[in-house]
Parts: structure tokens; C-alpha cells; sequence
């Protein structure tokens, strides 16, 4: 077994998360590249192997059975468009990408390495359904399904700097620690919050969860629809 591989899947295991040999290996070289890459452009501030396994890999696959959930049940298995933003190295969308190869991702970050590790991971894991841009967030108009982030900005920030990028049955899906209470008290009217959903996460012991969020005047359209 390759270093990290027993706890890889131990985790995939406890998180009840399917994965081919092909997806496992291809996990296995993303954590691979990240160290590579972080010995050089500092990438990440996790750099110890164990930790960078349960702090990042299997925090961002968490994310995975919820949102291949969403996608079954709102008819969008095939082909939705997926932009994570402030991805840094990749988390959680390099893991999405691997996982969900039918999903369309985007990487977006302000920092032009952090772009370019994206690039070059897209390469060199084989993903032609990733995508790394170099930009701001909030100069982005073009539509996804489903906006993520992961220790991005606080819930309004974040949804008011993408929200021109959402579709209008798009979602936004937060990954936070402890239910932000505050942050939740400070959204504008216009943004619904549907659902906010606990994580467990394999070897962390900390309260994560998933803050699901969509437009007011959407969440109307789709509930007069029924
Ligand atoms: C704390 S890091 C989180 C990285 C990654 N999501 C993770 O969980 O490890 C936040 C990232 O957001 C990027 N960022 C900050 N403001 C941004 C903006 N307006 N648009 C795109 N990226 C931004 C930063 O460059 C940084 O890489």
C-alpha cells in the first residue's frame, strides 16, 4: 500500500464514499502534488502528512456524499457546473473533481500559483473536467449549478461576491466549522438558507458542517412551481 493509503480508506470507509482504485490512486497523488508543490510555493500551511490527510483530504470527501445528494435529488447527476472559490490548493474542489468526474469544476483564486497548481493538477491527475482560474470572484458571470467554498469569507462576503455567478436554481454550499450562528444572523434578506447540514469527519474531532444557501426571489419561483 502506498504512505496514507490505510487511512484513506478507512476514512472513505467510515464516510460511507464509493470510490474506484483509479479514484483512490488519483487522491493519493493529489496529496502527492500538494506536498510537492507547497516544499516550493507554500500552497498550504498544513504540511505534515497525517494532518494534511483528516485536515484536508478527508474534511473536503466529506462534503462529497452531500453534495452528489443534491445533485441526484434535484436532477442534475449529469453535467452540473460546479466553481469553488478561494480554492487554494484545491479544497475542496480538486477532491470534487475526482470524485465526481460527471460534475464540471472550477477553481477560482486571486493568487496566480494557487491558479496554476490547479492547472497542473487538472494535468497531471488526468481531470478534464477541472478547470483553474486566475480572477476574483466577483468578476465572474458565468453560471454554475452549485457555488462552494471552504475557509473562504464570512456568509454574507461570500455570497455577495459570487452572487452574480449563480445560476437561478443555483445553490450555495459553505463549508464552516461550528454552525456560524452570527454569520447566519447577517445575511441579507435576499439569500435563504435551506438547510445546514453536520459533518463528521474521519479522525477530526471538531464540528464541521455544510450551510446550504439560494437566491429568495429563486427559492419563491421553485416553490410556486412546487
Ligand atoms: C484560507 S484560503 C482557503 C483555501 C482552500 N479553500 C482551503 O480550504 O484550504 C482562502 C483563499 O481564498 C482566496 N481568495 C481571497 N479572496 C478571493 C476572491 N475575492 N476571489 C477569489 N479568491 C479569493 C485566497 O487567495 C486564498 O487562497
Amino acid at each position: 500500500m502506498r504512505g496514507g493509503e490505510q487511512d484513506l480508506r478507512a476514512g472513505l470507509k467510515a464516510l460511507q464514499l464509493e470510490l474506484t482504485d483509479s479514484q483512490v490512486g488519483q487522491l493519493l497523488d493529489y496529496q502527492d502534488l500538494i506536498g510537492k508543490w507547497t516544499k516550493v510555493y507554500n500552497l498550504t500551511a498544513v504540511r505534515d502528512p497525517v494532518e494534511m490527510m483528516t485536515h484536508h483530504l478527508l474534511d473536503s470527501l466529506a462534503a462529497v456524499p452531500p453534495l452528489r445528494r443534491h445533485l441526484r435529488k434535484t436532477g442534475q447527476e449529469q453535467g452540473a457546473c460546479l466553481l469553488d472559490v478561494g480554492s487554494g490548493a484545491g479544497l475542496p474542489g480538486v477532491v470534487i473533481a475526482i470524485c465526481c468526474p460527471e460534475v464540471a469544476v472550477t477553481c477560482v483564486d486571486t493568487v496566480a500559483k494557487k491558479a496554476a497548481f490547479i492547472k497542473q493538477a487538472a494535468l497531471a491527475l488526468k481531470l478534464p473536467n477541472l478547470s483553474g482560474l486566475h480572477a476574483r470572484v466577483e468578476t465572474i458571470t458565468t453560471l454554475f449549478d452549485v457555488i462552494c467554498s471552504r475557509a473562504f469569507a464570512s456568509l454574507a462576503d461570500f455570497t455577495q461576491w459570487s452572487g452574480d455567478a449563480l445560476a437561478s436554481h443555483g445553490v450555495w454550499m459553505a463549508m464552516k466549522g461550528k454552525q456560524p450562528a452570527e454569520e447566519l444572523a447577517s445575511l441579507p434578506p435576499t439569500v435563504e438558507v435551506f438547510h445546514v447540514e453536520q459533518l463528521q469527519v474521519p479522525g477530526l474531532d471538531a464540528e464541521r458542517c455544510i450551510v446550504w444557501m439560494r437566491c429568495k426571489s429563486a427559492a419563491a419561483g421553485l416553490d410556486q412551481q412546487g
